[in-house]
């Protein structure tokens, strides 16, 4: 089967910051893929380009197949919810309800009502008068209820509650399940959401770090904790990407996957070998160690 977004070689510039820099990634068709990475990584820019939003300076994109750009087929496929999401001043949620479906062609009444209820959503307020959560639950209604077969979602989480959090994990899981579609979510509550993913695309100032399922990516990195010289020692040669100190003791995440000599010596050493995390993975790969082997020479 054809991949459902095939990205390659894509560079976005704003005059001279290169938001996007050489990326490539493909995203399989029904699959739930996390975008990730630190504040400016470049997540909103490649979102925008798959929803067909803005073009690549350089590069290709193809989304079920064609360039999504003025591609009025592809993109009636596209749902994209973003943060700022902007609505006329005198919007309440029924006007955003009854215009949904001309935009959404497997749109679900039944599923929005469920929303709508569960969320909280006020019916009679202005939506410019809605909390930060209460617009965030608005664009969740619109990204899973549209059950658009390219479904982004750029942070649904902003200003949601803890309830409001779980209750989107649970429709979108039951949702994905029963009608399976092609997500890409943006999120900085990582570990809220590692559970969700199948793959994960990691971008660090605007180029793809990590790419690949999920589960495997976390093998992308190792940490070493233990005694600061010995893991000094260990580490000689190898590319460091965070590290943190305390007192004579310190904690380094190094680019993986490890392999058996490094970690037999560890432990004969007294050092601690640790699979990160999805969020220490990508807390690592945004550290501004970034990239920098070790030079202390091993004994
Ligand atoms: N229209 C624009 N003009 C100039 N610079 C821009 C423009 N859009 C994005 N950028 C820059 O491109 C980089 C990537 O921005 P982007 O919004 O894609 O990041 P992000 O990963 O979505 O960040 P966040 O997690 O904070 O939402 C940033 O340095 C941003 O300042």
């Amino acid at each position: 089967m054809t991949n459902a977004i095939d990205i390659q070689n894509v560079t976005r510039s704003f005059g001279s910051v290169k938001a996007l820099d050489d990326v490539s990634f493909v995203v399989p068709p029904h699959s739930i893929i996390g975008l990730l990475g630190r504040n400016g990584a470049g997540k909103t820019t490649i979102m925008s380009i798959i929803a067909g939003q803005d073009r690549p300076s350089e590069g290709r994109i193809e989304v079920l197949g064609h360039t999504p750009f003025e591609h009025a087929a592809t993109l009636s496929q596209i749902i994209y919810v973003r943060d700022n999401q902007r609505y006329p001043d005198d919007y309440k949620l029924h006007h955003v309800l009854r215009i949904a479906p001309d935009f959404a062609p497997n749109w679900s009444s039944e599923l929005a009502a469920e929303l709508v209820e569960r969320l909280r959503i006020p019916a009679k307020t202005p939506l410019k008068k809605l909390s930060r959560g209460q617009l965030s639950a608005i664009a969740i209604v619109l990204g899973l209820a549209s059950r658009a077969s390219i479904t982004l979602l750029d942070e649904p989480y902003l200003g949601l509650d803890v309830t409001a959090r779980a209750l989107f994990h649970e429709v979108l899981i039951r949702d994905y399940a029963e009608h399976p579609r092609t997500i890409v979510l943006s999120t900085h509550l990582i570990e809220e959401s590692a559970s969700l993913l199948d793959r994960v695309v990691i971008l660090d100032k605007g180029r793809v770090v990590v790419d690949g399922d999920a589960e495997q990516a976390r093998d992308e990195a190792y940490i070493l904790s233990g005694n600061t010289d010995a893991v000094a020692k260990l580490l000689a040669g190898r590319t460091v990407l965070e590290r943190k100190s305390v007192g004579a003791l310190t904690s380094v995440t190094a680019a993986g996957p490890i392999d058996e000599v490094l970690r037999d010596r560890a432990v004969a050493n007294g050092v601690q070998v640790a699979r990160p995390s999805l969020q220490e993975l990508v807390s690592a790969y945004g550290a501004d160690e970034s990239g920098f082997p070790e030079t202390k020479e091993a004994e």
